[in-house]
């Protein structure tokens, strides 16, 4: 049985102009996601890894509507919230909630955490302010938070804290997707813990879907049923977490997991790098993003590149019976298609 998408993105492109030409126009663009699809099922958490600027806050804004994209499809429950107007485009984007990576500066410090909690749900209309505080009450509970602290400021709070008001206020609302914001990364590591585990706490309780950005690929590993690795604004290999990053099949993926020491690979050579930085983003690179980088670079790597699905490359599919099973494994990279590398 296949579960019909939460989230479809098809084809997305942001391209941020930069301007300098005449008159004020836009001489070149960065181009900072290019052509991404996903999907993410009810229930299901997909985490977004990848070096810095790779593009992974881009296309979750993008996701959401906090940037402009280019080009190419948001679908919730089939619908395309970015072309809904008024009141129907208002309920579409309170299925999806984000939780930043600073709690600090995503609260405003001068709101009661009750005040705070409910922003969204004051902001729909139709609820009076005694059934407002009452929901807060609710939801303060369901995070960890005492009825005490509703009257505070988020000031008097630690950091674990305010991000637990961050996620009280993020599912408000009953949304079906919370994306995920580097969550725990500007916490204290004996913090970040209790915050991972609210979230699949309320994951179970509530049947949300994650979309998760994260540096920390070990974090992605242990809380993600899916990852997708970014690289250049593109999405290079994508699969089932443990799989994926326990036999990495994209050399780039190689490469990122090499820089992790937490990680146990089966691979006797992980660096796939030989030289450079991540390459300029204005003028992108024709054929395979990587080549310039890779140290399997070969004939063909001059073509671009599909996402293609391939064979797994542990030989076991992990997650059988369950809907999981289904999950491919992709790769952009037609040397790893092949089973070259
Ligand atoms: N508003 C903007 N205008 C121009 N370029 C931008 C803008 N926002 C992001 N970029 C560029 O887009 C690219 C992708 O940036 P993005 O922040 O999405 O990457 P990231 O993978 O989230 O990085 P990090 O992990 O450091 O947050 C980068 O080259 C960045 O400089």
């Amino acid at each position: 049985m296949t579960t019909a998408p939460l989230l479809s993105v098809e084809d997305l492109t942001v391209n941020f102009p930069i301007p300098g030409g005449w008159f004020g126009g836009a001489t070149s663009h960065v181009h900072a996601v290019n052509k991404v699809d996903l999907t993410i099922r009810p229930g299901e958490s997909l985490g977004i890894v990848g070096e810095s600027g790779c593009g992974k806050s881009t296309l979750v804004q993008a996701i959401i509507g906090l940037v402009e994209r280019s080009s190419g499809k948001v679908l919730i429950d089939g619908q395309d919230f970015h072309d809904a107007r008024g009141k129907r485009k208002r309920e579409i984007r309170q299925q999806m909630q984000i939780v930043f990576q600073d709690p600090q500066s995503s609260l405003d410090p001068r709101l009661p955490v009750w005040r705070l909690i409910t922003e969204p749900l004051h902001v729909r209309g139709g609820m009076s302010k005694a059934e407002l505080r009452a929901r807060a009450a609710e939801l303060a509970a369901s995070v960890g938070l005492r009825p005490e602290h509703l009257d505070r400021r988020p000031h008097e709070f630690s950091g674990g804290q305010r991000q637990r008001i961050a996620v009280a206020r993020a599912i408000s609302t009953d949304p079906d997707l919370l994306i995920l914001d580097e969550p725990t990364s500007a916490l204290d590591v004996s913090v970040q813990a209790q915050i991972i585990n609210l979230l699949l706490k309320l994951q179970r309780e509530l049947g949300l879907a994650y979309l998760m950005i994260s540096h920390d690929v070990s974090l992605v590993r242990h809380f993600c049923d899916r990852v997708a690795v970014m690289y250049l604004g593109q999405i290079v290999e994508a699969g089932p977490a443990v799989q994926v990053l326990d036999s990495p099949a994209h050399p780039y993926t190689r490469t990122l997991l090499a820089t992790v020491p937490s990680l146990k690979h089966p691979l006797p050579e992980l660096a796939a790098t030989r030289v450079g930085e991540l390459p300029n983003n204005r003028i992108l690179p024709t054929g395979c993003y990587y080549r310039d980088r890779c140290s399997f670079a070969a004939a063909g790597c001059d073509r671009p590149q599909s996402l293609v699905e391939f064979g797994d490359r542990t030989g076991t599919v992990a997650m059988s019976p369950s809907d999981k099973a289904a999950w491919p494994r992709s790769v952009r990279c037609h040397r790893a298609q092949a089973g070259d590398i």
